[in-house]
């Protein structure tokens, strides 16, 4: 018989709202336009000597910065072929082809990601969140993002 053991944190207060555009079908580029993102994660492994795979209360903590750290923000991928995303003192220049944007430096993200999928935003949070719990070390973690009421995207690691 095998069996396991997983967490999942899906709060209603898990929930960032946020700017992004992205290029799809290889250069189109989407409109600027806003999501109210909603984030989980699962978390898998054995359990410890207080019979937790880990502790809710440290996920919930660590995930719900990750999640403050990107509400009411201009999300922007820094590695985007295309999207040039630059730092010009307290203003970010942001071009696509003709188009041009600036925003405030502080009402922006700047993401090491090729494109702000819900994909890869799931991937950021679940990178971001191993790293503020250095002593959590599941056999699996998922991340899932929500855009928009059921569009979910998911990143998962064995780490
Ligand atoms: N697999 C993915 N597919 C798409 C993503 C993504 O991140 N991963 N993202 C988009 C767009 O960002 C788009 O904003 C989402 O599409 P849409 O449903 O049209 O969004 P709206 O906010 O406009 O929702 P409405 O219900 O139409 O108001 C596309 N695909």
């Amino acid at each position: 018989m095998s069996e396991s053991f997983h967490v999942r944190l899906s709060k209603e207060r898990f929930v960032f709202s946020a700017a992004h555009f992205i290029t799809f079908n290889g250069d189109i580029c989407e409109p600027l336009h806003g999501h109210n993102y909603h984030v989980t994660a699962e978390v898998n492994g054995p359990l410890d000597e207080n019979q937790y795979v880990v502790d809710f209360i440290l996920v919930r903590d660590a995930l719900q910065k990750i999640v403050d750290s990107l509400d009411h923000r201009m999300l922007l991928p820094l590695e985007h072929p295309t999207i040039g995303v630059t730092v010009e003192g307290e203003e970010v220049e942001v071009t696509h082809g003709v188009r041009r944007w600036v925003f405030p430096r502080q009402d922006c993200v700047l993401l090491p990601m090729a494109n702000t999928t819900a994909e890869l935003l799931a991937k950021y949070i679940a990178t971001l969140l191993l790293e503020t719990l250095p002593d959590c070390t599941p056999s699996r973690l998922s991340v899932g993002v929500d855009e928009c009421d059921g569009q979910w995207g998911y990143y998962e690691t064995n780490p």
